[in-house]
């Protein structure tokens, strides 16, 4: 195991402490002037620009954080998780969103035991329960064909599939396979949002699907009652089983709830909630609105990163690249926040999902042995897309490093 020592309380900490005065003295511009500093700061993966050289930091900077990483043992920690290691020590459980797109034949192990082959059951059966809703193979109560989807959870249960939802709205393939199709999301309990949802659909072509981690969450199971509720009133109780199904890793409250068994998707405990767009939670109704080949795409896209950030070296590697300029950012600069301001209007759903996936592993107070930690560690994510995010956002905010994506 590594070596859980303060990281705060090592010299290459205190070098980087040192070196802020010494940067701040450097204005942008002349940062900027520097062809072969901003050349060295571009960097590409799989079609992704990394552009950082807008960030109040010289090559010096960067050799500084490299050497903070490597004696925080990122290299060690980041294959401790490929490995299945019980790495979330707070929960005791291993962090293996990355099995989730794991090609069929990888093997990846969580307690002695491939996880892979599970995986792959589960997308095998959403692939063909997607394909006989979409074919009308599988019908309704009334026997007509579900075309509209409604899916219910919040959070990391709604935020990644909204996400990506959202940006295959703007993908001719994805629009083409979803014609004459609508998937719906359904998170606040204010009624109006049931309003919204419910509005201009008939329970005799609606699938809804219950999404939960834990099938106990006040605010999502209120909702699947209401949702239950509409349509057993107007198909009567039996109509339940054909019309509601549930995506959750407790399959026991599922079934007492009243969904068929059958009728659900699992997924595992050591599948964080804000992680888990990959999971049965955004492959099931994203497959029912788009066909499972279209999110297959988005499976390899993510297990393509996940392969980049195991073996990548840090200088080229993006997710760690993000990662250290954060660590740069919020506990040396001492900035407090990071605008998301994506230009591509498919990406309008960006910011809250990252909202969600930063703040909620990020900003703790106290180290893994729970010393509290004199410095912040992690920053306030917010953000618009363009060209209106910037014109809302900047003006209070006094422009800071920037990096392009
Ligand atoms: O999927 P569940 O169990 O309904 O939880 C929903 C969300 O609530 C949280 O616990 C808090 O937002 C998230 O981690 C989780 O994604």
């Amino acid at each position: 195991m590594a070596s859980s020592s303060l990281i705060y309380e090592t010299g290459l900490w205190k070098d980087l402490r040192a070196h802020v005065e010494d940067i701040k003295k450097t204005h942008l511009r002349e940062l900027m002037s520097d062809t072969e500093r901003c050349k060295s700061m571009m960097v590409e993966f799989d079609g992704i620009l990394l552009d950082y050289s807008r960030q109040i930091s010289n090559l010096d900077t960067v050799t500084k954080l490299y050497n903070l990483a490597e004696a925080a043992h990122l290299k060690e920690k980041i294959n401790r998780m490929f490995n299945g290691e019980r790495i979330n020590s707070t929960e005791n459980r291993p962090v293996l969103h990355i099995a989730l797109r794991a090609p069929r034949d990888s093997v990846i192990n969580s307690d002695g035991k491939n996880v892979v082959p599970d995986v792959w059951q589960v997308l095998d059966k959403i692939r063909d329960f997607s394909e006989r809703v979409r074919s009308g193979a599988w019908v309704g109560a009334t026997g007509k064909v579900l075309k509209d989807v409604i899916a219910i959870g919040i959070g990391g249960s709604f935020l990644g599939p909204l996400f990506v939802h959202t940006a295959l709205q703007t993908d001719p393939e994805a629009i083409e396979l979803a014609r004459g199709r609508q998937l719906r999301f359904l998170a606040n309990v204010d009624p109006i949002d049931v309003a919204r949802n419910i509005g201009g659909l008939n329970p005799e072509t609606t699938l809804v699907v219950v999404v939960s981690k834990t099938f106990t969450t006040a605010e999502t199971m209120l909702n699947a009652r209401t949702l239950r509720e509409w349509i057993s009133s107007a198909l009567g109780p039996q109509a339940v089983t054909k019309h509601m199904v549930a995506v959750s890793t407790n399959l026991t409250l599922v079934e007492k709830f009243g969904i068929d068994p059958n009728n659900a998707f699992a997924f595992w405990d050591w599948v964080g909630g804000r992680y888990s767009v990959c999971s049965a939670v955004g492959v099931l109704p994203l497959s029912l609105q788009y066909g499972f080949s279209v999110v297959e795409k988005f499976l390899k896209g993510a297990s393509s990163i996940d392969q980049h950030f195991k073996s990548a070296p840090f200088e080229k590697n993006l997710p760690v690249l993000l990662g250290l300029l954060s660590v740069w950012n919020v506990s040396f600069l001492g900035y407090p926040a990071r605008a998301i301001l994506p230009y591509s209007q498919a990406l309008e759903k960006f910011a809250p999902h990252i909202q969600q996936v930063s703040m909620e592993s990020n900003g703790k107070g106290v180290s893994i042995d729970g010393v509290p930690l004199p410095y912040e560690t992690g920053e306030i994510d917010f953000g618009e897309p363009g060209t209106n995010g910037p014109t809302q956002l900047l003006p209070i905010n006094s422009p800071g490093p920037c990096h392009t994506l």
